[in-house]
């Protein structure tokens, strides 16, 4: 076993089979464009959050073929060929990528990612983008609906442990805090991302000590600037909240001060009241209440409206998870491929209409009305098209249902695709974390709560323009006209 940090055969066996085939077939230099997106969003939530861009970098610029990765291909019962694993040693990525910022609210169909490169690029780098989009924007999502309950409350990400393994856990805590999230417990993930980090303490540094009171106190003169109290060991409030006021009168006498109490089993409603009343006429008004113990969106929705007095959520499990729904679909699709030296779209026919893909290289844009500031549509063009760059009127329709349809004039088409790699260099430059959480911030904004709420949501349209629809239309008949002939 080895530590297996180099993340180029981090792909699926097909792509280096169809990359083996195009290169015995000498088609592997010529250009693709694919897109990368999802079609459904998760949760029942009505938008999801980008997220997948940092780690995406790294690994693209990072991609070779070493001595270790050559001898496993050559191991390979394909038995492909010397000429191709030298190839492969010269890999590196010379393509142009196009990715939606961090941060970004995105809808079903909108490219998150598009890529354009040879066919050999593109193929090798499917899996690992569509791994890491996938899983952060499926977390940052969670994120979101959690946030989104809790209301302005302080929230802490817990996750690790019960995470599946630990890439999902940094990189979920990431996702985390892009949304919206306070802090950490995750060490690593403060060194590495810069979150703040935050911990109190188990239920094993109670237990490990002859009394609770014991425990409470050692704790606290250990750590005097940083003390939460867990007093839910034996009885909480027999126990724990007055040997933690106990505590905090001993700390007030030292000049410092009882940070919280942490509540994790039991009834959280009955309970914080209860406990916030007790620290209240023991005059510890400003200790405040962590609450942790299996909570979602939904609980902790719940507790708010049963009164619950907890100032601080501490949410590992469910939202490292993704427990309701543990992953989310977004796919990756040829649009587009050079023949004879031209570009020429591509599609995907399907059974189902919502699988047909949308054909040619296509930008994204997010239609904002002038007058309210408000975002109005999602906005799916082809690249060459102009005018909804100039802001010129536009018909927007449901692709689905292409007879609900209406005409939008004095809006701002903002494109989401930001110019990440161009020629395989590096052009963007990646944005600190507090920043993207700000710009997530931003981007609630531009959105009517309609489209925001965490239970059926109005569904926030993404429309084909009349042109990229009339391509996607031709391509079907063509299709047909073929399978007919
Ligand atoms: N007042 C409440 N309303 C709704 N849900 C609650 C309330 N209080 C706690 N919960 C949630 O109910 C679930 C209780 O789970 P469970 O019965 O396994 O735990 P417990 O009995 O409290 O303690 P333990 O963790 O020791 O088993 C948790 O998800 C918790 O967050
Ligand atoms: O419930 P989650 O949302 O997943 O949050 C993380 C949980 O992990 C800890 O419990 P655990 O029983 O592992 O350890 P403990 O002994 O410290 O309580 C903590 O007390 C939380 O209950
Ligand atoms: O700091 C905590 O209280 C904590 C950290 C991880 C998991 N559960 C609780």
């Amino acid at each position: 076993m080895h530590e297996g940090r180099n993340l180029t055969l981090h792909t699926d066996k097909y792509e280096i089979n169809m990359m083996y085939a195009h290169w015995v077939q000498g088609t592997w230099k010529e250009k693709a464009v694919f897109e990368a997106y999802f079609r459904k969003l998760p949760f029942g939530n009505g938008f999801a959050v980008a997220a997948g861009l940092e780690r995406i970098v790294e690994y693209i610029r990072t991609l070779r073929f070493g001595d270790e990765e050559i001898a496993f291909l050559r191991e390979q019962p394909e038995n492909y060929k010397e000429e191709f694993l030298e190839e492969l040693r010269r890999f590196r990525f010379t393509g142009d990528l196009y990715i939606v910022p961090e941060g970004t609210l995105v809808f079903p169909n909108e490219p998150l990612i598009r890529v354009e490169a040879t066919v050999f690029e593109g193929m090798l780098i499917e899996t690992a983008m569509l791994n890491f989009m996938n899983f952060q924007t499926l977390i940052a999502t969670k994120a979101a609906r959690v946030k989104q309950a809790a209301e302005g409350d302080t929230l802490l990400e817990f996750g690790t442990r019960r995470a599946q393994e630990a890439d999902a856990a940094i990189w979920g805590s990431r996702a985390a805090y892009i949304a919206g999230f306070h802090a950490t417990s995750n060490m690593r993930a403060g060194m590495l991302f810069g979150i703040p980090v935050s911990g109190t303490h188990a239920h094993s540094w109670v237990q490990g000590h002859d009394s609770e009171e014991d425990a409470f106190r050692e704790y606290a003169e250990a750590l005097p600037d940083q003390v939460t109290l867990l007093v839910d060991t034996y009885d909480t409030l027999r126990t724990g909240v007055p040997n933690a006021i106990r505590t905090a009168k001993m700390l007030q006498e030292r000049g410092k001060r009882l940070n919280a109490i942490r509540l994790d089993s039991g009834d959280l409603a009955y309970l914080s009241i209860r406990a916030r009343a007790m620290l209240d006429e023991a005059g510890l008004h400003d200790v405040k209440i962590v609450a942790s113990n299996d909570l979602d969106e939904n609980i902790i929705f719940s507790l708010k409206a049963q009164g619950a007095k907890i100032d601080v959520w501490g949410v590992g499990t469910q939202l490292i998870t993704a427990a309701d729904q543990p992953a989310l679909g977004g796919v990756y699709k040829l649009v587009a491929r050079e023949k004879d030296g031209r570009m020429e779209p591509v599609i995907k026919i399907s059974g189902n209409p919502e699988k047909v893909s949308n054909p040619g290289i296509k930008e994204v844009y997010r239609i904002i009305n002038r007058k309210t500031g408000k975002a109005e549509s999602g906005y799916l063009a082809l690249q060459e098209e102009e005018d909804v760059r100039r802001g010129e009127r536009i018909r927007i329709f449901d692709p689905i249902h292409p007879y609900i349809s209406k005409y939008i004039k004095d809006f701002e088409a903002v494109p989401l695709l930001k110019p990440v790699f161009v020629k395989g260099e590096l052009v963007y430059s990646l944005p600190s974390l507090t920043e993207i959480q700000q710009y997530h911030e931003q981007q609630l904004k531009l959105f009517w709560p309609e489209y925001l709420r965490r239970l059926n949501p109005e569904v926030f349209r993404v429309t084909l323009s009349q042109k990229a629809w009339q391509l996607k239309a031709d391509l079907i008949h063509q299709h047909q006209a073929e399978d007919q002939a």
